[in-house]
């Protein structure tokens, strides 16, 4: 039996698949599994890892999935794959890294027109953090301005891989896929763990499904597990019987056992998904290993906003919603907070915005329960006279202005791939975000790498929208938290007919603070539809109003027109009146609608200028 587990073990193949964004990830995908007849044609649904809705529409992957692949090589063999997915917006990287750790190799695709992009390197930094054998792909050689030639040579100038035997291909149009399989076959190393050592099974990902409990997701560093067992997970120690065992094909399929290199699935009856934390090691409970794995870092969230619901009966739903969603994603933080204009809502932090959009996406649409999301903002350290430092994830938290002594706030390190053409415009663009420039590195005579120290601050709202408009299109981005720097910041309140609205509190640069203000106060005008009365709407420093606008009171009261007889009609317009409202919070007499508070943020190019 372990001769038998052994000689399988050396035909076992682990690994991901990296690139940046759009150079093919999911199209070589779709085209492995179909040349492994993992699926028949006719199941082939297009970009069929990308199983959530939302994915396939916006075209990303979020959540990692794990298949099982057989494939005969040229060698007469038949190899059994892993294939890892990871995601590929930047916001995931923590992802990427959780799925490379379960691997011993990874196909690096580069866009054979493209070249290399921000991401391309910062997972290839990934993947030498977790010793993985890498193979360059360079792929879309079929596209008129594909350059394989030179996209190899940029491989080795600029990552240092050697790309003398890349594979090319066309995920698009089936060419070189052969290639890559033999690839795999000839550079992934094999597993080489130990089958009858005691268990260690690395939990790279979970997922509550409410019939089975938490079904998690294992990579087998060590010993077998069979149904039956009694395993034990390291991190919490608490003990659990295995149910089911299993490997994705991609459809669930039921094994006996799993042992060393496999990659599948283990329910357990378990209730409770911090049980099952990722990173941590399962043991057998009768014959346990010594130590753990090493697991990982945890990923703090980044970004921070509040969630209301509009309607505030769906308080108690919108907490369930966030309990199942935190299930499936231990990055996603929340508690519960108040505001005095929004009511009872939550805090929620989220790894970046993309995730916090999703997030919120989710659970209107899965949930169908309509928020309220305010501007997002990050962590301020706010130390106080007395020498405390306080951590600010809400700007309506501020302590006083005369109470602090400074305040701090992250910077990230920014990475900017453009083309020469671009320089300028991407320059401008960091500046205007008050960035600091570093250093500029040439990655061949058309390609420079732009290097600026940035507020997250300024990062996390549109910087990458302008950065896409400014340049076409063309250039791409990376960044990586750096820590901490002072800054003169200040708190700016918005008042709508002379309250303070804390969900519309800011936190901005005083040098900038008179700019954004009076942008602010005129959007908000734009935004909040005329009411009953005339709303006056401030900007405020402390005390002092630094801007000032009005909207005008509405002429015309619908109701005047039913002269006061026909109720029904007067229903039916108040009917249309709700409707129209739908996305709107009354906020003390105001009604406001979810725009308005992403506005405080969202402002054009001229804000910081
Ligand atoms: N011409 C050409 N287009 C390709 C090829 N491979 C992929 N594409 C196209 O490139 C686009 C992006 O491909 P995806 O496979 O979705 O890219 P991805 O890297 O998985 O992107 P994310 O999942 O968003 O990270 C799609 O429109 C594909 O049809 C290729 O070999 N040639």
């Amino acid at each position: 039996m372990s001769e038998d587990r052994k000689n399988r073990q050396k035909r076992i193949r682990n690994f991901s698949i990296i690139a940046h964004i759009d150079h093919g990830k999911s199209t070589l995908a779709d085209r492995i599994l179909e040349s492994t007849s993992a699926l028949s044609k006719r199941e082939m649904r297009a970009q069929m890892l990308d199983a959530m809705d939302l994915e396939r529409e916006r075209g990303i992957t979020i959540k990692l999935n794990a298949v099982q692949l057989t494939y005969k090589a040229k060698d007469g063999e038949e190899y059994i794959f892993h294939l890892i997915d990871t995601p590929g917006h930047v916001d995931f990287s923590y992802e990427v890294s959780r799925s490379l750790a379960a691997c011993e190799g990874a196909l690096l695709i580069v866009d054979a027109a493209q070249g290399i992009e921000a991401q391309t390197l910062a997972n290839v930094y990934l993947a030498l953090e977790n010793d993985l054998e890498i193979i360059p792909v360079i792929n879309k050689i079929d596209l008129p301005s594909a350059e394989p030639e030179r996209v190899k040579q940029e491989v080795e100038d600029v990552i240092g891989l050697d790309a003398s035997d890349a594979v090319l291909t066309s995920a698009k149009s089936g060419i070189g896929i052969e290639d890559v399989l033999e690839a795999i076959v000839e550079k992934v190393p094999a597993p080489t763990g130990d089958p009858d050592a005691p268990l260690k099974a690395l939990i790279f990902d979970s997922l509550y499904d409410p019939y089975r409990g938490v079904i998690t997701y294992i990579r087998i560093i060590d010993g077998t597990v069979k149904v039956g067992d009694r395993i034990k997970m390291m991190a919490t120690g608490k003990v659990f019987e295995v149910n089911e065992i299993g490997v994705f094909t991609p459809k669930p399929v039921n094994k006996e056992e799993l042992t060393v290199g496999d990659v599948g699935f283990l329910t357990a009856a378990i209730k409770n998904v911090s049980d099952t934390r990722v990173g941590d090691t399962i043991t057998s409970a009768d014959h346990p290993t010594a130590e753990a794995l090493p697991g990982y870092r945890r990923m703090n969230p980044m970004v921070f906003c509040g969630l209301y619901p509009i309607d505030s009966n769906d308080y108690n739903d919108l907490r369930e919603a966030l309990e199942r969603l935190e299930l499936n994603d231990s990055s996603l933080q929340y508690e519960a907070e108040t505001s005095e204009a929004l009511g009872f809502g939550f805090r929620c932090g989220f790894l970046g915005l993309l995730h916090m959009e999703i997030i919120q996406e989710r659970i209107e649409r899965e949930f169908g329960i309509d928020l309220i999301t305010t501007a997002p903002s990050v962590i301020y350290h706010v130390q106080l006279g007395n020498g405390e430092i306080e951590e600010i994830d809400n700007p309506s938290k501020m302590p006083e202005g005369k109470m602090i002594e400074q305040v701090e706030e992250p910077y990230v390190k920014a990475s900017v791939m453009t083309p020469n053409d671009y320089v300028g415009a991407v320059m401008e663009l960091c500046q205007s975000k008050r960035g600091e420039f570093i250093d500029m590195v040439y990655l061949d005579e058309n390609r420079v790498n732009i290097i600026y120290h940035i507020p997250l601050s300024e990062i996390v709202y549109d910087f990458f929208d302008h950065l896409k408009s400014n340049t076409k299109g063309y250039a791409s981005l990376d960044y990586e938290l750096l820590g901490y720097k002072p800054s003169k910041l200040v708190k700016m309140d918005i008042l709508l007919n002379g309250e303070k609205i804390d969900a519309l509190s800011i936190i901005v640069h005083r040098d900038f603070a008179y700019a954004r203000g009076k942008a602010i106060v005129e959007k908000l005008k734009e935004l909040i539809p005329r009411q009953q009365f005339e709303v006056p709407i401030q900007a405020a420093l402390g005390q002092k109003i630094i801007a000032r606008s009005t909207i005008k009171a509405l002429r015309k009261n619908v109701l005047a027109k039913c002269y006061g007889g026909d109720i029904s009609r007067k229903r039916k317009l108040l009917e249309k009146q709700k409707e129209g409202k739908k996305r709107m919070k009354t906020v003390g007499r105001v009604e406001v609608p979810q725009e308005a508070f992403m506005a405080v943020l969202r402002l054009d190019d001229t804000t910081n200028s």
